[in-house]
């Protein structure tokens, strides 16, 4: 095992495929670091996960590479890729696609969200990936800024999901870990219910809606303050307030996609297929740009068509 700059050790195998740079990102369960493929130069992220975080994962090894198999397969525009896996005996590294953009954490600066038309486009995007996970059996259950990736530092720019492998590949997801983050995008039923009967995608479609707040008001719906009753009772509770000033320029159809996804009762809350089509996203400048975000057209895509003639500097068949 060779040391990188500071103290985290690779595994040699890794080093012989990725030079690691600067650390960019830090999360409660583990530091991002840029890396470089050796073989192209491409950049990569590496999120280097400490197991002792993951106490009860040790038995749960083996289906950590069923789960990397299973998240090989998943390709979506909106969702991180997990290129690579390694580990150690004591530590996971999981090679992931870069996104220049950073967190959407950093964007949505405390005091004001972001233009509603901005924030639609990346609500949609974010709906449509968490869609596609719902469909092939994932619950992401972290939704929250820092797991929402920007493709640039442009504003309407490509999003994308990340760490839906890290509950699915580090299992033993219990109660006691998930209580060890921050509370403010966990669903009432996740302190209810869960401990006994468990809980659907339903919970996905709830941090989509603190997601959705944060964004537009720029604060988050349920926060600690002293003379309020704490996160988790405001949350089992559903009480938030849209202040009138942060809220003003804010139109009514967002106010009522937020207003239905942030309902305690999972069974009346919104879907993510629902919420697809409220009247909010019935914006076709919004799905255009969204598609073309998403599926922009390759080269193929745009072959001159077989009536032009080909230019002057090119033999053509019928040159
Ligand atoms: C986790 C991750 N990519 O997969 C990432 C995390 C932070 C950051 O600034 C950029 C990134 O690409």
């Amino acid at each position: 095992d060779l040391m990188s700059d500071d103290q985290t050790i690779f595994p040699k195998e890794f080093q012989e495929k990725y030079l690691v740079s600067r650390g960019i990102g830090t999360g409660v369960c583990g530091e991002v670091k840029l890396a470089f493929e050796r073989a192209t130069c491409k950049k990569v992220a590496v999120k280097i996960i400490n197991k002792k975080n993951f106490p009860s994962v040790g038995t749960a090894t083996r289906n950590a590479e069923r789960e990397i198999e299973i998240l090989r397969r998943i390709d979506h525009p909106c969702l991180i890729k997990t290129e690579d896996f390694y580990q150690t005996e004591d530590t996971y590294y999981i090679v992931l696609e870069l996104m220049e953009g950073g967190e959407l954490f950093n964007r949505v600066k405390a005091g004001h969200g972001l233009d509603e038309a901005v924030a639609k486009l990346y609500f949609y995007q974010m709906l449509m990936a968490v869609e596609y996970l719902h469909r092939n059996g994932i619950i992401h259950r972290d939704l929250k800024p820092e797991n929402i990736l920007l493709a640039s530092q442009a504003k309407t720019c490509l999003i994308k999901v990340t760490d839906f492998n890290q509950s699915k590949i580090l299992e033993g997801e219990t109660l006691s870990r998930t209580l060890c983050g921050t509370p403010s995008y966990l669903a009432p039923e996740v302190f209810t219910r869960a401990a006994t009967t468990g809980y659907g995608p339903s919970v996905d479609a709830w941090s989509l809606g603190v997601l959705l707040f944060v964004c537009l008001g720029g604060y988050a719906p349920f926060y600690e303050h002293p003379s309020r009753p704490s996160v988790q009772e405001q949350i089992i509770q559903g009480e938030f307030t849209m202040v009138p000033s942060k809220w003003k320029g804010i139109s009514d159809q967002a106010k009522d996609m937020v207003r239905k996804l942030l309902v305690v009762d999972p069974s009346l809350r919104l879907s993510i297929t629902s919420a697809l089509q409220h009247p909010w996203l019935q914006d076709p400048a919004m799905l255009a740009q969204a598609n073309k975000l998403m599926y922009p057209p390759q080269d193929s895509d745009t072959e001159p068509s077989h009536n032009k003639r080909p230019r002057e500097d090119e033999e053509g068949d019928n040159g």
